[in-house]
């Protein structure tokens, strides 16, 4: 078998900066150590101090090296890094240095993470809260991807890993005994039990109203309305920015404009859209269709009511959503409809009501789940399915079809769930999920 290429990246942020960690794990660490470090391979986990040279001899730096021997290692291998000055003639010379080195190559995206999962050190969701924290950008973001790295999600699915194994193997039974008396009968009623416990489980997961990936993505918010309402001049004025044009034509935006702002702790996705009519015009018509999209896909909508001409009441308020009086500098507040809020672009007034109503929104919502499950697209689609492999499984032990389909589908059911950390079937998964890290992690 042929041995595996060491790898190397700087794993500190662009140069220039006071320190470049270049970050090295393979087979070839050892060689390395010696033949390219003053102090020569220091002990695991020891700092030394000490000169680095490339192979021809010439000095790349002074720094600090720091070995870790496999496996007590982040990615399982032998592992070197070396602190540098963080300039750009200096990294470039010790990757050039390192990558003269035969079976020593730059690292891709997520590799040493990759690295890590493949030798044991992590699952896949806890690979996934490596990528997250780096990205993180708010404290929410944070604790969410420190809770998932620190093996949060892993306990649930192997909590429910567990119970699936163990009600296949009473399946099993029934199968191997099936036509002994009423076997079946006392034998499918813990079985059931069990099943519609972890279904109820799925379902409780599967019921956060998406929590956890608004949490990682942001939250939605669609400013909808009639036409001239003054939607385009609400967003770009809580964006502080002119994101969308404003003009005095009715039918003036057509496309979905988003602005991400941080409000409330949670990142929020702030979608302008095109006046809601009747029109004859096909781009506006396709607006229109988008605009209605993006209010329905929202966890919150801003309904505006134009204050000089207040009618057409708003379009499909939900409990939670946010009716807007505007124009309030043009009508006396007084005549908005109970519970708007009146606002006024021009002068200001409310909009800082307004931003607190969605700050408020926002960390209500995303406390309203105290430990989501779910924090990615491919987790829910796993559950999904996961979900219905154990709905058929249920069916078919309570009609006639049987314990073996009713097996073959907690099997199904057994391997959904466990894609989701990465326990088998995962070559497809493993490439979308590392391809998104960066370099050097
Ligand atoms: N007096 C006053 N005028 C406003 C206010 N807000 C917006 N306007 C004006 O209303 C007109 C329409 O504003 P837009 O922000 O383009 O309205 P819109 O709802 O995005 O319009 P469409 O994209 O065409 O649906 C512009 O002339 C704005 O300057 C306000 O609070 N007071
Ligand atoms: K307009
Ligand atoms: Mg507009």
């Amino acid at each position: 078998m042929a041995a595996r290429d060491t790898i190397c990246a700087l794993a500190s942020g662009p140069p220039p900066s006071a320190i470049a960690i270049i970050r090295i794990s393979g087979p070839a660490v050892a060689e390395i150590g010696k033949s390219l470090l003053a102090s020569g391979l220091p002990e695991p986990k020891r700092a030394a101090l000490t000169y680095i040279y490339d192979s021809d001899g010439a000095l790349i730096d002074q720094g600090i090296a720091l070995y870790a021997n496999a496996p007590h290692s982040y990615t399982g291998e032998d592992t070197l890094e070396l602190y540098l000055h963080g300039g750009p003639a200096v990294i470039d010379h010790a990757l050039r240095g390192l990558t003269a080195i035969a079976g020593v190559r730059l690292a891709e995206p997520g590799e040493f993470t990759r690295r890590a999962f493949e030798n044991g050190k992590l699952d896949l969701t806890e690979a996934e809260g490596v990528a997250d924290i780096i990205e993180a950008e708010t404290g929410a973001q944070k604790a969410q991807a420190l809770r998932q790295l620190g093996g949060g999600l892993t306990e649930i699915y192997d909590g429910w890993r567990e119970e699936l194994t163990g009600t296949l193997a009473l399946i099993e039974v029934m199968i191997d005994f099936p036509d002994e008396g009423d076997v079946p009968e006392d034998t499918a009623r813990p079985i059931l039990s069990r099943l519609e416990k972890i279904m109820s489980e799925i379902e409780t997961a599967l019921g956060d109203r998406g929590v956890g990936e608004r949490i990682r993505d942001g939250f939605r918010v669609a400013i909808v309305g009639p036409p001239n309402a003054g939607k385009s001049s609400i967003l770009n004025r809580l964006a502080r920015r002119e994101a969308a044009i404003v003009t005095d034509i009715a039918g003036t935006t057509r496309d979905v404009v988003e602005v991400r702002l941080v409000l409330g702790g949670q990142v929020v996705w702030i979608a302008d859209t095109a006046g809601l009519r009747e029109t004859e015009d096909v781009v506006e018509a396709e607006g229109v269709r988008r605009a209605r999209r993006a209010a329905a896909e929202a966890d919150l909508r801003i309904h505006v009511i134009d204050g000089t001409d207040p009618s057409p009441p708003p379009e499909q308020v939900e409990t939670q959503d946010i009716i807007v009086f505007n124009k309030a500098d043009q009508r006396p507040a007084i005549l908005a409809p109970d519970g708007a809020l009146p606002i006024s672009v021009i002068t200001g007034e409310g909009i800082d009501k307004l931003e607190s109503w969605i700050a408020a929104f926002v960390s209500r919502r995303a406390s309203s789940v105290e430990a989501p499950v779910i924090t990615r697209a491919r987790h829910r689609e796993k559950l999904v399915a996961g979900l219905a492999s154990l709905t058929a499984a249920r069916d078919a032990l309570v009609s006639d079809m049987g314990a073996e389909l009713a097996g073959e589908d907690v099997r199904m059911a057994l391997r959904q769930l466990s894609s989701v950390i990465g326990r088998v079937d995962v070559e497809d998964v493993l490439g979308a999920v590392f391809s998104k890290f960066c370099i050097g992690k």
